[in-house]
């Protein structure tokens, strides 16, 4: 390694109205490395990255670069020192196009001064190709999947030939095989000498492309090492302050009555001859690889999307459920995916973005009570560990974690009998995933149906008694919790393996 680091913060202190969110964290990353900034959701992460970033100013403490001290005044700023700041809500114009939206605020324009739009098609097709990404240049971004403006932004910053790029939690919204492309590019990146910050909650992504992490805590540094020198175990210890089991979870209480009978539910080129049944207290899961077609299942069966065919019976009645309001007056509840798109209202308080979804449980004589309200959510706050100074601010000034914990809350509020929790924690610390998976195991014992879907194996078997694999729309495989692995469970999820002509 170099004796000159590419990048040193120093003693960086920031306060949020009054309360403290950096507490003189040094960090250093050298040149050609991949530095991940781990932490449990709100300890200062994305803070410390917007200050490198220049979106905030420090209050004290200073920023080096190669050596020379730099203040990172606004983001152009940043910028100009090399930096690119990928952030977790990503920043593309849904209403651009893909090149007006690469070469945004830095356009190529011709020696007659106009724009040069086929050479900035050109340039953004090729660095595109270079992540395996084949996109017509001139599609509007809103027309793309969440992946795709990833690797977009991704492509950005490599066209701004960038030295530093801060990745927070890049792998979200990718596909397997995009996360072994993006892998594959970060450490050909690394080898031309660019330094890559990334912020995740995968640990095990972590180990695969990381070379030293450094770990925070109440904003304050707990260590740097080498990745090498500490085992994930170690470094979980480190981020939340005590161990974390990953044992599976004991379930012993006893199903009740048939919650969800699905048979035969299809959706042409989306999935195909779906059956299965949910019991009160039951948790039944959903795994399988991006495209296997479980979100759009359950969206159907949610009333988002319109086009199925088959049966659906909620408590032994027949219905066709062909809006989300019929889905929820038969007592289902849906915890969506992207949860920071689609499930936050920014411009409302914490604490009303938990109520949104049961009002009726904190209204009197019209009124809303303010105060049972906050006992309510004081209690979400401690067993979930939500961190914020004041539930009356609105939910963008939580940390992204925090604000996904809220939305958790706001459906175990809504108390519904079936609720479908679709990854329900992605973005969610380590700690956090534990007291979560908890909260569910205790609305399985209240006699709740739970249904799990999760592109993360080890989640559905920890927590669910019913293991249902997909794979391209069709349920591949059916395993009790306790009787399979993960092993196995991929062997079912890549299509390599499938039982019987028809499971579900
Ligand atoms: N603009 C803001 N106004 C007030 N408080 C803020 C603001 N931005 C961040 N905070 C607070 O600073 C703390 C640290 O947040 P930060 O987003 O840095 O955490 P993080 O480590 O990135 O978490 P996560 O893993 O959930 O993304 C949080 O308690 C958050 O509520």
């Amino acid at each position: 390694m170099t004796s000159q680091p590419f990048v040193a913060m120093n003693q960086i202190e920031k306060s949020f109205n009054g309360v403290p969110v950096l507490k003189k964290v040094t960090l250093e990353v050298e040149k050609g490395e991949i530095h991940a900034l781990l932490g449990e959701n709100g300890a200062g992460k994305s803070t410390l990255m917007n200050i490198l970033g220049g979106v905030h100013q420090p209050d004290s403490g200073q920023i080096f670069i190669e050596g020379k001290q730099v203040t990172m005044a606004n983001p152009h700023i940043s910028q100009t020192h090399g930096i690119s700041f990928i952030h977790q809500e990503l920043n593309m114009v849904g209403d651009l196009k893909v090149y007006e939206n690469m070469f945004l605020g830095s356009e190529i324009r011709n020696k007659a001064g106009f724009l040069n739009v086929e050479e900035m098609c050109r340039q953004t097709r090729e660095i595109l190709a270079e992540l395996g990404v084949f996109l017509n240049p001139k599609e509007y971004v809103r027309n793309l999947a969440t992946s795709y403006k990833q690797l977009i932004e991704i492509s950005k910053a490599l066209l701004h030939k960038s030295q530093l790029i801060i990745m927070d939690e890049p792998t979200t919204s990718l596909a397997e095989h995009e996360v072994g492309r993006l892998f594959e590019l970060m450490r050909n990146l690394k080898k031309s000498g660019v330094s890559i910050i990334y912020i995740s909650h995968k640990l095990k992504e972590i180990q695969a492309v990381c070379d030293r992490y450094t770990v925070l805590r109440d904003g304050q540094l707990v260590k740097t090492d080498d990745m090498q020198s500490g085992n994930l175990e170690e470094i979980t210890k480190l981020m939340v302050g005590k161990a974390i089991s990953q044992e599976r979870f004991v379930h012993e209480h006893e199903f009740g009555e048939m919650a969800l009978e699905v048979e035969r539910l299809s959706s042409p080129g989306l999935f195909k001859d779906i059956d299965f049944t949910v019991r009160k207290g039951q948790i039944v899961g959903f795994t399988g690889l991006a495209g296997d077609g479980r979100t759009e299942l359950f969206e159907s069966l949610f009333g988002y999307r319109k086009k199925y065919t088959g049966t659906i019976k909620v408590k032994g009645k027949a219905m066709k459920i062909t809006h989300p309001r019929t889905a929820l007056q038969a007592g289902m509840g849906y915890v969506p995916k992207d949860r920071k798109e689609n499930a936050i209202i920014k411009d409302l308080s914490v604490v009303h973005n938990m109520s949104l979804s049961s009002m009726g449980n904190f209204e009197r004589w019209g009124f809303i009570q303010d105060k049972r309200e906050l006992e309510k959510f004081s209690n979400y706050e401690k067993t979930l560990n939500i961190k914020v100074a004041n539930p009356r601010i609105t939910i963008d000034k939580l940390s992204g974690g925090n604000q996904q914990k809220v939305i958790i809350a706001k459906w175990l509020e809504a108390d519904t009998d079936i609720l479908i929790f679709d990854n329900p924690t992605q973005g969610i610390d380590v700690g956090a995933k534990q007291e979560i998976y908890q909260e569910i195991l205790e609305l399985a014992k209240l006699g709740k149906a739970i249904i799990i879907l999760s592109s993360e194996a080890p989640e559905v078997l920890r927590i669910c008694h019913v293991i249902n694999v997909m794979y391209h729309g069709e349920i591949t495989a059916r395993f009790m919790g306790d009787e399979t692995n993960e092993e196995e469970i991929m062997h079912y999820a890549t299509g390599a393996k499938r039982e019987g002509e028809h499971i579900g």
